[in-house]
């Protein structure tokens, strides 16, 4: 009990810190988000001593979904129990395959600052969305948008995307060595959630220097298949990242996303994950509202919140 209490203390403490960045923009504060208003000091001493847990946190991929009923979708999986809308934001626009390969090519021999644009294009082969969708998505609910970008250039959309009204932004490690620290301080700015995510490939020790120091990210999003595409099958040998970073960091938001559902669950639960992407497995469910409720009891079960 005691610890259930801990972990909404520190789940409240966050969601306070983005609905009042909401409520100075005038958008409608997501209710769920803003029922609890605990701050830290209300944690007793006693509880302070409590070993943490962290609440589960269920996220549908909103790239499962129907993207010409965005809004009813949306609706629908807050109604079936969603914490979290996960949406992704994938840019591909390379300019170095394809048609117009023969101009591209030419123009970076010549002029080095196209080769700056085809960069900044580049980082997965997919086109979803982006701000003005967000924007539009925005005015139909309150829930919390956890906006994963998929680009080269993430600095470049943040005020876009706080305009737009999302709630979390997570950048990718391998395209922001050298501007995290100012990615972390304008997504703060901008009252929004900042997090880091790392594709299959990237050692979890990567991300360990934007947890630590003055101005930490909030939240590890560890990529379970390669970034890029929904209704992939789950890489188990992330886990171990997700088990490395959970003895590490006990309070850590750390969330999963590729391949996960009911068959998957249990082991990046298990790990540690508390926040769980889910494209396919919830959106192709004959009962979402089930196996949304089924991760939900698994994440906190293993975080020992509920028995
Ligand atoms: O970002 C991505 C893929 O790059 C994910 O969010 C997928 O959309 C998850 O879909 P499922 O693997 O759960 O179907």
């Amino acid at each position: 009990m005691m610890r259930v209490g801990k972990a909404v203390a520190t789940v409240a403490a966050h969601r306070v810190f983005r609905c009042e960045s909401l409520s100075t923009k005038s958008l409608n504060t997501p209710a769920n988000l803003c029922s609890s208003p605990i701050s830290d000091t209300t944690i007793s001493p006693e509880l302070r001593k409590m070993p943490s847990a962290v609440e589960a946190k269920i996220a549908p991929s909103m790239l499962s979904s129907d993207f010409a009923n965005l809004a009813s979708e949306a609706e629908r999986m807050v109604s079936f129990g969603a914490d979290w809308l996960h949406m992704d934001i994938m840019i591909d626009v390379d300019l170095q395959d394809g048609y117009v390969s023969d101009l591209a090519k030419a123009l970076l021999l010549f002029f080095p600052i196209y080769q700056k644009l085809a960069d900044s294009c580049h980082f997965v082969q997919n086109l979803t969305i982006g701000a003005p969708v967000i924007a539009s998505l925005r005015k139909h609910t309150k829930a919390y948008l956890d906006c994963h970008l998929m680009v080269t250039n993430p600095l470049d959309y943040v005020d876009q995307l706080s305009k737009a009204g999302a709630s979390g932004f997570t950048f990718h490690v391998e395209v922001s060595q050298d501007n995290w620290q100012e990615l972390v301080t304008q997504i703060k700015s901008k009252g929004m959630k900042p997090g880091v995510a790392l594709k299959p490939g990237t050692p979890i020790e990567d991300v360990y220097p934007l947890l630590e120091g003055e101005n930490p990210v909030e939240m590890v999003l560890v990529m379970t298949v390669e970034p890029g595409f929904g209704g992939q099958k789950f890489i188990p040998d992330m886990m171990n990242k997700v088990r490395t970073l959970r003895e590490k960091y006990p309070e850590l938001d750390i969330e999963v996303d590729g391949g996960l559902g009911p068959s998957t669950i249990e082991e990046a639960a298990s790990a540690g994950a508390n926040c769980i992407v889910a494209g396919s497995s919830v959106f192709g469910a004959q009962d979402p509202a089930q196996v949304i409720s089924l991760l939900k009891t698994t994440v906190n079960k293993a975080q020992k919140l509920v028995k």
